[in-house]
């Protein structure tokens, strides 16, 4: 193997080039990027419009302590209890709550079981009380009665200074702290037999400084987490779009050119990371003006940024899995609506940690864990800041850390879904490919030299010429009994059926056969642009099966595919580079190699063209250019000349026959006369199978009918004159066509020695029955005729025309629409006045209906899709409503305690004690509060309510309640 540039495609070069084509796509596309980035800006200002008008900048204010009164100040006129005994103790308890000192006009009645307590409870016509234990106990109101419990569906504060307004006094004015009072004194006193009532009467009520203003219900804050989720739902849908529209125009082709995977992401994913922080940097503005006030830019900005990031990390996952790119952006679309919910989960109450670790594979949910609690703390008129990262604002870091996580995963996954589920084209790798040693170990290719005489032809016997002894060992693509077979909706058609073929080095090969015979199906395999059903393909000994070499081989690979492969809104000049620079040229040498190719193939007159302009045989040249840059040392066309006129034509012949020392070079064509002045070897394939092969001279010989006389005769004339005097020199001799005044005979080969006489005969009789004569040779097409018969091409036919209309997807577009219209099947029109108007809405009713069911397929996979994604959020759903968790606060002394510096989080509060004796009682229970860690005399607590504690004041166990 010799020739070609050198070439090293790293994946800085190749991730460069294309991005540096993306961003001269953008430019070209100006007016559509600003309508794209207006839908961007739309989402941002409705955001801050809502904000605007909800909730506009507050003053930091806090509504003071104040203290509420004795305990035994509650005073109701009646005050009925319900309970449900179901162990003697809980009478016994009740029975001395309804002495209660603390609630002096209560009233307790049993109830025989839950429903019957409920029903009242729900009616509001008593308090319920139910026990789990002696010790544990719920108290249960009317539901609207008293403020939820849950501290994430309450209105926090909210008092502005008036009793009359503040929400969670209710505790205190409805009596749910006395009765619990009156309860723990009871269990209290019936397990110490000490009586707490008289103390526990005289406990004063106090109400904790609080921030002035807050409205913490899930709706305003959820309706906030779940716009800042979808903030990059526009970039989404685009970035998805355009992603998945290019790879299946033209990735597997880059991919076929060396183009790195990651090099393909990379420059798209740089792209979009860009807008995203542009995004990021907006909403963070727009956050910490209105909601996050006492935060600082940099930390809410550092989370936009991050989620930004993760989503566009997400959207090239999601581009690996589908095909269709209007499908794959709608996906996109309605799985950021979802996703988005999962953002909302945080607000509803505190999760296991386990599950936040699971659900923080969804970026979302990542988000929003750093967002939820920093909105929480800005409605505590707190901030996030960087300096408190270890502290307060932890949070904020174990979001970042799940995004950063979330991003890395989905690249991984971006990665590896790309090589398990390959595009239209590709080479499918196997689930478990990154297992095999193989892939990790990169092996140098190190051409092997071949068993000298061992032919794979060899089956076909005589239908094989034998190639001359200084090719042998030279064979550099070895295709032996390869099969292919395409597993359509309705049928498999077997494209290859066990093919066999050497391709030499130093030889121009041509393809022939009739449409389907599957030349194109061959030349992808050799590409690696599928993948052979079975079989192998060697290319220098290296097998094409071993995917871990593919790339390597593929870096030596030119290939120029059927269909036209270009970047529409570059020009000539810039695609070539663009294709250079993927093939691994050296910078330095790009401009020399784009110049030579344009230059080659007389396409500088149009280098600064775009492709979108070019015409069909423009385009094919430009296809042909990007298949050359770089020299590689095989060449695979499919029909490399199919459009271009017959000068360009004899310029692509001329530069293959000049490149073909040291080259390999394979091409398909339809074409016999190119076939035969340009192939020195020529294999015919039919029906997937190898027919014949060797060089034009063999299949002739083998297959021409030999030479063809025609003669020009007067009319009337006598025909079985002239065959008889034919015959009487050439035996075999035959009458091929007949016409008026046109005689065609063909001869055989073997009697080219009898030609002589025959000519000086015919010399006689010219001027009286003969007008004149002429010889000519068998062409390729008299072969080619021969061996497919016509009955076999109109097969071939109809096989590629049935197969291009699966393919496409317009199979309803307007034209066989118009020609169902108007045209019966002898293409003239047959009705018309009210049976025409029936049966052109009966037609379109039809086409509606068919495209309907096509859409449909589109339709159920989103569905599929969001319920897989709404699966956790209902499950989770499930789960808080069966624990009751949103409607329940459990009260445990754990919630007092916490360590110093630790954040007065959620359910914690801190606990109050106010000293009113004046002095520093050292030794006295406010000491022991000190050494149990506690923060004392802070006058902030989320919601008023008892707490039972025990602790020990000199050695004595204390019960009380603070
Ligand atoms: N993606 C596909 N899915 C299903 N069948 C296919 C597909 N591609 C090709 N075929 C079928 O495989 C057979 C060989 O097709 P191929 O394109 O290789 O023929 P060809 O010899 O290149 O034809 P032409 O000269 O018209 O390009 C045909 O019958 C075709 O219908």
């Amino acid at each position: 193997m010799t020739g070609g540039t050198a070439r090293e495609a790293s994946l800085v070069q190749q991730t460069f080039a294309l991005l540096q084509k993306n961003i001269l796509v953008q430019w070209r596309r100006l007016g559509h990027v600003v309508l794209e980035w207006l839908q961007h800006l739309a989402w941002i200002f409705m955001l801050f419009l809502i904000l605007a008008i909800r909730d506009s900048p507050r003053p930091s204010a806090y509504s003071p302590a104040e203290v509420l009164g004795r305990l035994d100040e509650f005073s109701n006129k009646t005050f009925p209890v319900g309970y449900i005994s179901t162990i003697p103790a809980i009478r016994d308890i009740m029975q001395r709550v309804s002495r209660s000192t603390i609630i002096p006009k209560i009233s307790v009645q049993e109830f025989q079981n839950t429903f019957d307590l409920v029903d009242v409870v729900d009616e509001n016509i008593t308090v319920g009380v139910e026990f789990e234990n002696e010790f544990t106990y719920f108290i249960r109101y009317h539901l609207y009665t008293i403020p939820n419990p849950n501290d994430y569906l309450a209105d926090k504060g909210y008092c502005e200074n008036s009793e009359y307004r503040c929400r969670p006094l209710e505790y205190w004015k409805l009596g749910f702290i006395s009765l619990q009072a009156s309860i723990d004194s009871a269990i209290v006193e019936r397990n110490t037999k000490q009586s707490l009532w008289d103390g526990m009467a005289a406990t004063e009520v106090v109400k904790m400084k609080a921030v002035d203003y807050t409205e913490r219900t899930v709706l305003y804050m959820g309706i906030f987490m779940y716009g800042m989720s979808m903030c990059f739902i526009t970039l989404s849908y685009l970035m998805t779009l355009q992603i998945t529209r290019e790879r299946r125009k033209t990735r597997e082709l880059m991919r076929m050119m060396g183009l790195k995977d990651l090099a393909f992401w990379l420059s798209w994913g740089l792209l979009y990371t860009v807008s995203a922080i542009i995004i990021a940097t907006l909403m963070a503005l727009v956050a910490t003006t209105y909601i996050f006030v006492q935060s600082s830019f940099g930390v809410i900005f550092l989370l936009f940024c991050l989620y930004g990031i993760a989503t566009v990390c997400f959207n090239c996952m999601l581009s690996t899995l589908f095909r269709k790119h209007r499908l794959t952006a709608i996906l996109g679309f309605f799985l950021t609506l979802f996703l988005a919910a999962l953002g909302l989960l945080p607000l509803v109450n505190a999760m296991p940690k386990s599950l936040e670790v699971f659900l923080s594979i969804f970026h979302p949910f990542s988000f929003a864990v750093g967002m939820v609690e920093s909105m929480h703390m800005a409605n505590d008129l707190q901030g996030t800041y960087f300096s408190d990262i270890s502290g307060d604002s932890s949070h904020i870091l174990s979001s970042a850390i799940y995004l950063t996580l979330d991003s890395v995963l989905y690249i991984i996954l971006t990665l590896y879904f790309d090589k398990i589920i390959p595009d239209k084209h590709g080479v499918r790798h196997e689930p478990l490919f990154c297992l095999r040693p193989s892939f990790w170990s990169k092996k140098k290719m190190s051409p092997v030299p071949l068993r000298e005489g061992e032919r794979i032809e060899k089956d076909l016997g005589d239908y094989v010429e034998k190639v001359p002894i200084e090719l042998l060992g030279k064979e550099a693509i070895r295709i032996s009994n390869v099969k292919k077979m395409y597993n359509g909706k309705d049928k498999k058609t077997e494209a290859l059926r066990g093919l066999n073929l050497d391709i030499y080095e130093g030889q121009i090969t041509a393809l022939l056969g009739h449409s389907g015979a599957g030349k194109t199906t061959l030349l992808n395999i050799l590409s690696g642009m599928c993948g052979a059903t079975s079989g192998s393909s060697n290319i220098y000994d290296h097998p094409l099966s071993d995917l871990s070499l593919r790339q390597e081989i593929q870096r030596k690979i030119g290939f120029c595919p059927q269909f036209d492969v270009n970047f529409e809104l570059l020009t000539v000049k810039e695609n070539l580079k663009v294709f250079a620079q993927i093939k691994g040229v050296h910078r330095s040498k790009v401009k020399s190699e784009v110049e030579k190719v344009l230059c080659d193939l007389d396409i500088d007159n149009i280098q600064d063209l775009r492709a979108n302009k070019l015409s069909g045989g423009q385009r094919r040249k430009l296809t042909l250019a990007i298949a050359l840059l770089g020299d590689p040392e095989i060449l695979l066309l499919d029909e490399p000349t199919a459009g271009l006129d017959p000068f360009s034509r004899h310029r692509v012949w001329s530069i293959l026959k000049e490149r073909k020392v040291g080259h390999v070079t394979l091409f398909s064509t339809q074409f016999m006369d190119e076939a035969d002045i340009l192939a020195d070897r020529k294999a015919v394939l039919s029906n997937g199978r190898l027919k014949c092969v060797g060089s034009s001279f063999f299949l002739k010989r083998k297959w021409g009918i030999g030479y063809h006389l025609r003669m020009q005769v007067t009319s009337p004339c006598d025909t079985e004159a002239i065959t008889l005097l034919i015959k009487q020199h050439v035996f075999s001799a035959k009458l091929s066509t007949q016409n008026v005044e046109d005689l065609t005979f063909t001869l055989p080969f073997e009697n080219m020695d009898a030609f002589p006489a025959l000519f000086s005969d015919l010399e006689g009789h010219v001027g009286r029955d003969i007008v004149s004569y002429g010889v000519s040779i068998t062409t390729l097409d008299d072969v080619f005729l021969k061996l497919e018969g016509e009955a076999e091409i109109e097969k071939g036919d109809y096989g590629v025309f049935a197969h291009e209309q699966n393919e496409e997807e317009d199979h309803f577009s307007s034209e066989p629409e118009d020609s169902i219209l108007l045209m019966s099947d002898s293409g003239t029109p047959t009705i018309s006045g009210l049976a025409l108007w029936r049966q052109q809405v009966l037609a379109v009713a039809r086409i509606r209906y068919l495209k309907l069911i096509h859409d449909m397929k589109g339709i159920r996979s989103i569905l599929l899709l969001l319920v897989l994604f709404i699966l956790p959020l209902v499950t989770f759903t499930i789960v808080m409503n069966s624990s009751h968790s949103i409607n329940t606060w459990e009260l445990t002394p754990h919630l007092y305690f916490r360590r110093p510096g630790e954040r007065n989080h959620r359910y914690y509060s801190n606990l109050l004690l106010v000293n009113t004796t004046g002095t520093r009682q050292k030794g006295s229970i406010i000491f022991n509060y000190q050494h149990c860690k506690l923060k004392n005399s802070i006058w902030h607590i989320k919601n008023i309510l008892s707490l039972k504690a025990e602790l020990k004041q000199q050695g004595v166990p204390r019960a009380f309640t603070i």
